[in-house]
């Protein structure tokens, strides 16, 4: 038996990258269990985000925040053991990548032992990525709307509006990339500024309300699945009203996805 025919079938980092080269749009959504993870693997889709965003749409809360560096572990483990294909990625909460001795202690929970094959962290902390990535764990940036910054922020809006806030954040995602990460999420900035800092970048760029010139694209499932509390972003799109249940909601969002139809210019800023 080969040890890693299991492994193998596993999508990684350089099939993601050669998805940006030959233009192949990259479907990621985000799941928090196992049933989820299923159906998301088997509609085909790329990525699997165990987001932070499991705070709000599992546990209730109002913001992020609250989310340990234990239930990504346990939601982490859950989802990738479910998946065959798709690529995962999980979440560092808020406040676990301080020092660079803090997040190796969190990322290496978070990667060891058939749980993510990626973190991602808010913010250009190119320290923090640097050595991360000398230590061997994978990293995805992300920058726009972080909302583990809400508090600061002052609520969920729209980032990278004015010309100084723009050049700001190309030079933060070139640097980014400069420390090591493999991969960018950007979060609700305008779609030409996103096409920019994509068309600049070697590594992918998965956009959530960045338009649809990012190389990849991400919704909380929960939106996309219209079950989610509350209001829900404009960036996100209803898949299950015209879908006949879940599975062919996702395989609708797959598609929607690789042919470029979706988003829409009504779910871009
Ligand atoms: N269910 C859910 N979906 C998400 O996309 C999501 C989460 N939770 N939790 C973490 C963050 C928070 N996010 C949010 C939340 C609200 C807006 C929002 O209401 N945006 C306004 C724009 C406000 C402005 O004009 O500046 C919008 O109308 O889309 C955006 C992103 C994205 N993430
Ligand atoms: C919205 C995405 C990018 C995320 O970080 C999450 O789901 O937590
Ligand atoms: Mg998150």
């Amino acid at each position: 038996m080969n040890l890693y025919a299991e492994s193998a079938k596993t999508l990684t980092i350089p099939d993601l990258k050669a998805m940006k080269q030959r233009g192949e749009k990259i479907s990621c959504l985000t799941a928090y269990d196992a049933s989820f993870s299923t159906v998301l693997d088997q509609a085909g889709i790329d990525m699997i985000l165990v987001g932070d965003s499991l705070g709000m749409v599992v546990q209730g809360h109002h913001s992020t925040l609250p989310v340990t560096v234990d239930d990504m572990v346990y939601h982490s483990r859950i989802v990738a053991a479910a998946r065959k294909r798709a690529f995962v990625v999980t979440d560092l909460p808020f406040a676990s990548y301080a020092t660079p001795e803090q997040a190796l202690h969190n990322a290496a929970r978070l990667t060891q032992a058939g749980a993510a094959q990626m973190v991602k962290l808010e913010g250009p902390k190119l320290e923090i990525i640097s050595f991360l990535v000398a230590q061997g764990i994978p990293v995805c940036g992300h920058l726009g709307l972080l909302p583990q910054s809400v508090n600061r922020a002052g609520g969920y809006k729209v980032q990278g509006r004015d010309a100084g806030q723009a050049q700001q954040l190309l030079a933060d995602a070139l640097a980014i990339q400069q420390a090591g990460a493999d991969c960018l999420v950007l979060e609700c900035i305008p779609a030409a500024l996103a096409a920019q800092i994509t068309q600049q970048l070697s590594i992918p760029v998965i956009g959530i309300g960045a338009g649809a010139a990012c190389d990849g694209q991400v919704l909380v499932l929960y939106d996309m699945l219209n079950i989610s509390i509350g209001n829900r972003p404009r960036f996100s799109k209803n898949f299950i009203e015209t879908a006949a249940g879940i599975d062919a909601a996702v395989r609708s969002y797959h598609q929607a996805v690789k042919s470029q139809q979706f988003p829409g210019p009504e779910h871009c800023y």
